[in-house]
């Protein structure tokens, strides 16, 4: 057995600062499949001051390490940047303890499988709302898809309409958001490797990171309390409207006011709501983003769902949530959206709560590894041509959903023990938003009164979550009957 996981990148490790200077911060997936090509390994070791890290080039070595030894890969490691930020107060980035296994036990309760469903009228209506923001401006098609699943999170979370993406608490929440990308990237601080250097006044030079912590910092704070602080007061004056965050104080409050715990249950809650927000509103909108582009760019796909939901909706309603079982080109679709752009390209990384071994390598107790998701749903072995963006590769011959290809979200949303809570309610938005859309709209590049079309390319950039570069904004309806629906939807109910 190796008792040092060696990898040639080792070679290029520098005294004190070993690899910390290889570390990509633009595009890193892109870096971590080079590197797992040139050494040959699914698993690339890095030599990180204070920090032993894992690059995991492929599902398999993921799987095997997160998903069958959860037991020991639940971890994280700890992010000075993020707490300074105070951006901990997210479960995604507790450690592996009961803190966090009390979070998960709440957020679970409010987002699992069977529960879910309950969200789908405000999904499906607000999915409809988009149409109508597009028909009266689809120039502004990435500002109404951003508008849409701020709206569906907070409405569900604190029973608030919002009333556009300059509402006070929106506008905070982007500014946190970006501190939250920023500051996520491995390897982007010295703060991450030497936590004495969070003591040094953000003013002495070298300390930027510091400076970038303590910009954001009041933002963070004021979206994880401001709105949960407002729903308890309007229920103490009995008019919040019914919300997931008034019923976990409801039922807080029945079962442990007057205890020891009510605080803690209390900040648990609190944490919670911010949470859903937190995590759900930039994964969801960049992937919707996504397959806007997907539809521009590859019209084959395109044609061949619209056909779908003609066939399956026809031309007299808009799709609903029943519809969608019926439509297994509608769900090939959504799958290979998560697939070919991963608005979560590096995973979050997990870390090892004690020494382990796998393929004959010793990997220290605290080594951290992080999954190059992108690379793993651009593997040619698993998907063919991964740059092509081609939902029929789930399609089997009897035209359904072929369970021998890899569902691309047992890997875009994470692994094992720390698996994404959001995962069915991100799978409704998106597959209502994708039929809806689909039926209604013909999704083109914008042509200019020159002729000259918009530029579009598979580009996406950012951190932890991708930003889609290109949004296309030449949203046509497909027919007077298509645009009829919508205005019809329109009147009959009015949404913000
Ligand atoms: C396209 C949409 C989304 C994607 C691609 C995505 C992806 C991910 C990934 C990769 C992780 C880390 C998993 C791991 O550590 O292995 C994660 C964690 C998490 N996600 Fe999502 N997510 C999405 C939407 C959502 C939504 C809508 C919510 C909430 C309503 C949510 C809530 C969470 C939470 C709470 C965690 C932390 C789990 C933990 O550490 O125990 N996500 N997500």
């Amino acid at each position: 057995m190796n008792e040092i996981l060696l990898c040639a990148l080792t070679a290029l490790s520098r005294p004190i600062v070993g690899n910390l200077l290889d570390m990509p911060t633009v595009r890193p997936w892109e870096k971590y499949r080079d590197w797992c090509q040139t050494y040959n390994s699914d698993i690339v070791y890095l030599d990180l001051p204070m920090q032993p890290t894992l690059v995991l080039g492929s599902a398999k070595a993921a799987i095997d390490l997160f998903d069958k030894r959860s037991n020991l890969w639940s971890d994280r490691t700890r992010s000075i940047i993020l707490e300074l930020m105070t951006w901990d107060f997210n479960i995604a980035f507790m450690p592996y303890n009961a803190k966090w296994r009390a979070h998960r036990r709440m957020f679970h309760q409010e987002f699992h499988q069977g529960v879910v469903n309950k969200y789908c009228p405000v999904q499906r209506d607000y999915a409809r709302t988009f149409l109508s923001w597009i028909l009266k401006s689809p120039a502004d098609t990435r500002k109404h898809v951003r508008q849409m699943v701020t709206a569906i999170i907070f409405y569900i979370t604190y029973g608030k309409r919002i009333t556009g993406m300059n509402d006070k608490a929106v506008a905070v929440a982007q500014i946190a958001f970006e501190g939250l990308s920023a500051g996520a990237i491995p390897g982007l601080s010295w703060l991450e490797y030497f936590p004495l250097a969070r003591h040094i006044p953000s003013w002495v030079p070298g300390t930027s990171s510091k400076k970038l912590a303590e910009h954001f910092l009041p933002y963070v704070v004021d979206m994880r309390d401001k709105p949960y602080e407002e729903t308890k007061e309007a229920l103490d004056k009995g008019t919040a409207p019914p919300s997931l965050t008034a019923s976990l104080i409801e039922r807080n409050r029945e079962k442990y006011d007057g205890t020891d715990e009510a605080e803690m249950y209390d900040g648990i809650a609190r944490n919670v709501a911010g949470i859903a927000y937190a995590a759900g509103a930039d994964t969801t909108t960049a992937s919707s983003e996504a397959f806007l582009l997907a539809m521009a760019m590859f019209p084959d796909a395109q044609k061949k769902a619209q056909a779908e939901l003609d066939r399956v909706v026809g031309p007299n309603r808009l799709p609903e949530f029943e519809d969608i079982e019926n439509m297994p080109y509608i769900r090939a679709t959504v799958m290979e959206t998560s697939r070919w752009l991963p608005v979560v390209p590096f995973g979050v990384p997990h870390a090892v709560i004690a020494d382990d071994v796998y393929n004959g390598y010793h990997i220290p107790k605290g080594t951290a590894a992080i999954p190059n998701v992108w690379g793993m749903l651009h593997d040619p072995e698993d998907y063919p041509d991964p740059e092509r963006f081609f939902p029929d590769r789930f399609i089997g011959e009897d035209g359904q959903i072929n369970p021998t290809v890899r569902d691309p979200s047992t890997i875009a949303f994470g692994f094992g023990r720390r698996l994404c809570l959001g995962k069915p309610f991100s799978n409704n938005t998106l597959s209502i938003f994708i039929a809806s859309v689909l039926h209604v709209f013909d999704i083109a590049a914008a042509v200019d009164a020159s002729g000259k079309s918009e530029e579009l390319s598979a580009e996406m950039s950012g951190g932890l979550i991708a930003q889609i570069r290109d949004v296309p904004t030449g949203l046509k309806p497909r027919s007077e009957t298509a645009a009829a629906l919508i205005a019809k939807f329109a009147t009959e109910i009015e949404m913000t």
